[in-house]
């Protein structure tokens, strides 16, 4: 593809995307790097008005678009696709001055979000129906798969490119069109996204992107009857009041909610492999990550040994700004996120833990927090029960299997759950029995565009990725062929 490529300042978006235009808005708000405190940009403050026109947008575009052969839809999601990585450097760059990650992890991230676009313009063409045998002869029964229609996608700041090209790639795939609100400290890797997708040839209307206040956007997108779908990614409270407000209109919900992984040590397990797991879980995004390792669980045996080589491993972090490439941790997303962090860590320390590593703020001040280890954590505490969703790791110890399931299943969260073992029957046992969509077993890293992810419990439902991802943005119509042949 011989396209000239964007620059940064190209892709800084300072408008929202609506029906194909670039809207400036009347108020505005500002980008904020977590790093520094610089304004990296300024974008659009739109509400109900400017989201009711998207809408109606996304419904006349896809009369259109879901009309398209599947395979001249596949074929501009590929060219997105392509866009996407040929852009990749000047993607992470936005993505980490808005949001805070390592460079390298914001590469990362562009290439996962892209995998996404790539996977699905693939699954495009594979929407599969199905014939029934009918128990009659003079009957035949044929089910049909035809896109939901006008989708609206709410979406965090923490995988600001992958959350959204998730929810975007596969719903284009199946023939929906969407109205996006991405977060308000991360819109801009949205909106780059969607400048990209223009770029690629995706029609006006097809992909709309709106930022501004959440209550208002939000209030349209769950009471306006031409959604037919919400797509969310975010805090279980939030999820929990949209599958409310979307009651009225009867509209179909996926949900991605909070996690509270456990990540289970067995005495057998490999050390070295689960520490480097649990730094891949653990600390990844500076812990801001719904499947991260929330309770971390060391049976008796290996418990020293565990501890004392995550303790080494965390303290050679380096906490900075990720446009440096020597850091590993960027900062916390805002003072919020810090003070939740502190307050899981007073709690622990109030009722008997000890730090293992790290424990303050760090001394860079800002969001920037020390990477942390907590020794001696039991389930009262408030660590073990809530999503902490920043870098500190809590050790619990347990005595044997059905002690530590018991544990790691008495949650409300359901989303994903680790354990390290060389056990092979124990594999099946443990993974069948723990409560959770995804398991990783020897493994911290478990997410691939290939594979369905999704959570259960108070985690949400609905499956993002694999072909079961096509499934969250088409319904199931079943034709009745009736009298085949009148004369006999
Ligand atoms: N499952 C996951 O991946 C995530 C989990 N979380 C969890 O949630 C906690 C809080 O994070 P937070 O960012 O506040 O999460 P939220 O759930 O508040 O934010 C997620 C998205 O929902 C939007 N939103 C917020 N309120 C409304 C509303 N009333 N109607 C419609 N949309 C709304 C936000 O918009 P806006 O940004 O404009 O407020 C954002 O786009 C974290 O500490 C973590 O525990 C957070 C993010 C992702
Ligand atoms: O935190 C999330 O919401 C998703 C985690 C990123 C991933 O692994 O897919």
């Amino acid at each position: 593809m011989s396209t000239t490529l964007l620059t940064h300042d190209e892709l800084l978006a300072t408008r929202c995307y609506i029906d194909g235009q670039w809207i400036a808005g009347i108020q505005h708000f500002d980008v904020i790097n977590p790093a520094t405190g610089a304004v990296v940009s300024s974008v659009p403050l739109l509400g109900a008005t400017e989201t009711r026109l998207a809408i109606a947008a996304a419904h006349k575009a896809g009369v259109s678009w879901k009309a398209l052969p599947a395979k001249e839809r596949s074929r501009l999601l590929r060219r997105w696709f392509d866009l996407v990585v040929a852009h990749t450097e000047v993607l992470a760059k936005i993505l980490t001055a808005e949001m805070g990650k390592p460079l390298a992890e914001a590469r990362g991230e562009i290439a996962y979000g892209a995998s996404y676009i790539e996977w699905f313009a693939e699954e495009a063409k594979r929407v599969y129906g199905d014939v029934i045998p009918a128990p009659q002869t003079d009957k035949r029964f044929v089910v049909l798969k035809q896109p939901v229609g006008v989708v609206a996608a709410i979406t965090p700041w923490n995988f600001p490119n992958a959350m959204l090209a998730r929810k975007l790639a596969p719903a284009l795939a199946a023939g929906c069109t969407v109205v996006a609100k991405p977060a308000e400290q991360t819109p801009l890797s949205a909106l780059a996204l969607a400048r990209l997708a223009e770029l690629a040839g995706i029609p006006r209307g097809v992909i709309n992107i709106v930022t501004g206040d959440p209550k208002t956007i939000g209030g349209e997108m769950t009471s306006n009857p031409l959604v037919r779908k919400l797509t969310f990614t975010g805090s279980t409270g939030i999820g929990k009041l949209l599958i409310k407000q979307c009651a009225d209109t009867v509209k179909r919900v996926s949900m991605e909610l909070g996690g509270n992984a456990p990540f289970i040590v067995f005495d057998d397990a490999n050390i070295d492999a689960a520490v480097r797991g649990a730094m891949d879980s653990k600390f990844r995004n500076a812990g801001q990550t719904c499947v991260c390792a929330n309770r971390i669980y060391v049976q008796d045996g290996v418990y020293e040994a565990f501890a004392e080589k995550l303790a080494a491993a965390v303290a050679r972090l380096q906490v900075g700004n990720g446009m440096d490439p020597a850091v590993t941790q960027g900062p916390l997303i805002d003072a919020k996120a810090v003070a939740k962090v502190q307050s899981h860590i007073s709690d622990a320390l109030a009722q008997g833990a000890t730090l293992a590593a790290g424990g303050a703020p760090h001394a860079l001040g800002g969001f920037f927090f020390e990477p942390t280890v907590l020794r001696g954590v039991t389930p009262a505490m408030l660590i073990a029960r809530e999503e902490t969703f920043g870098p500190v790791a809590p050790l619990l110890r347990f005595r044997d299997e059905a002690d530590v399931i018991a544990q790691a299943n008495a949650s409300e969260a359901g989303l994903a759950a680790y354990f390290f073992t060389a056990d092979t029957a124990r594999v099946w046992r443990v993974a069948e029995a723990l409560e959770t969509g995804m398991v990783g077993i020897n493994t911290g890293l478990i997410s691939s565009e290939a594979v369905p992810f999704g959570g259960i419990k108070q985690s949400g439902y609905g499956r993002e990725g694999s072909h079961y991802g096509m499934d969250d943005y088409l319904d199931v119509k079943y034709f009745c062929l009736g009298d085949l042949d009148q004369d006999h």
